[in-house]
């Protein structure tokens, strides 16, 4: 089973110390658990209204095995609206900062926004997940200042229009030369560390989507760890005819051993206790390294 490893400038849970650096190294694929603070997110908007009931579900997630938590406040599904600044702060900060005073898991800001992100890593936030592929130009510099490794995502567009007419030549040339080309920008910027990441049903059809998936290895082959965020998302309802996001989760985990078995590094998921159990047996029968008698 590959193993992957993350730099980052300050110390993270799970972390040893290396080079100047502190690297994260997991075998196999990592789960990130999807904490969504925003009240309109596609599939669990509004399920954590207050502190307590974020808490708790950080708490779940990472009793689940979670290796990484993604705090995320504003909706980015098709057709969201865009969220201020302010806004997105005023639901993430407090998460923040409550996450760290209890010692969670490697925690990810999910943020478009340079200002968001500089201010979300201030207050304890480890790396940056930004589905725009690090589009505002402040924010490597901001990922390279705090020295926090960004997850960089393809969209084609915004979140409001991004499903009107997705189109591209060579989806997966153009979508995978976009990623390693902000990768190579990224590093050369003092980034330590870069996640790739194809954008699952972002300005893509279904059959761009199932490209995307299907020619993975093409990406995973880059050396950078590769994220797939299919959870719960449109494309398993066009495949098996699930309308409500909730009833997803087994497609999402078949779409994400389907990742694991390109040699993805990481999945993002709102159902992390089946996804772990899902990849523990998807891996052994895969050569996992070690098998827990
Ligand atoms: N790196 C990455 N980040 C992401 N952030 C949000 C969503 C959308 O899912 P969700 O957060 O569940 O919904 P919403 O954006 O409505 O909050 N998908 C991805 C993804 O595929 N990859």
């Amino acid at each position: 089973m590959k193993t992957h490893t993350l730099r980052f400038g300050s110390s993270v849970p799970g972390a040893r110390y290396e080079d100047g650096l502190w690297q994260l190294s997991w075998s196999g694929v990592g789960v990130m658990g999807i904490l969504n603070v925003t009240p309109d997110s596609f599939s669990d908007g509004g399920a954590y209204r207050d502190l307590p009931a974020v808490l708790a579900r950080a708490h779940e997630l990472q009793a689940a095995g979670a290796l990484m938590l993604d705090v995320g406040g504003e909706s980015t599904r098709p057709g969201a609206q865009a969220v201020s600044a302010r806004e997105e702060l005023a639901r993430i900060l407090p998460v923040i900062a409550a996450l760290r005073e209890v010692g969670s898991a490697v925690i990810s800001v999910d943020t478009m926004k340079s200002s968001v992100a500089r201010e979300a890593l201030a207050a304890g936030a480890h790396l940056v997940n930004d589905v725009s592929g690090l589009r505002d130009p402040a924010m490597l510099g901001v990922c390279a200042q705090a020295s926090a490794p960004a997850v960089i995502m393809h969209m084609q567009g915004e979140p409001r229009t991004m499903q009107h007419q997705p189109h591209y030549g060579d989806v997966a040339r153009e979508v995978f030369g976009f990623l390693q080309h902000r990768a190579e920008e990224a590093l050369a910027a003092g980034v330590p560390s870069v996640i790739l990441d194809p954008g699952i049903g972002f300005g893509k059809t279904l059959e761009h989507n199932l490209t995307l998936l299907r020619e993975l290895r093409r990406l995973t082959v880059s050396g950078h760890p590769v994220l797939v965020g299919a959870s719960r998302k449109r494309l398993i309802d066009f495949l098996a005819g699930v309308p409500h996001p909730r009833d997803r989760d087994p497609g999402s985990l078949a779409l994400h051993l389907h990742a694991a078995s390109t040699g993805a590094a990481l999945v993002r998921v709102h159902d992390v206790a089946a996804h772990v159990q899902g990849l523990k047996v998807w891996e052994v029968l895969n050569g996992s390294p070690s098998i827990d008698q």
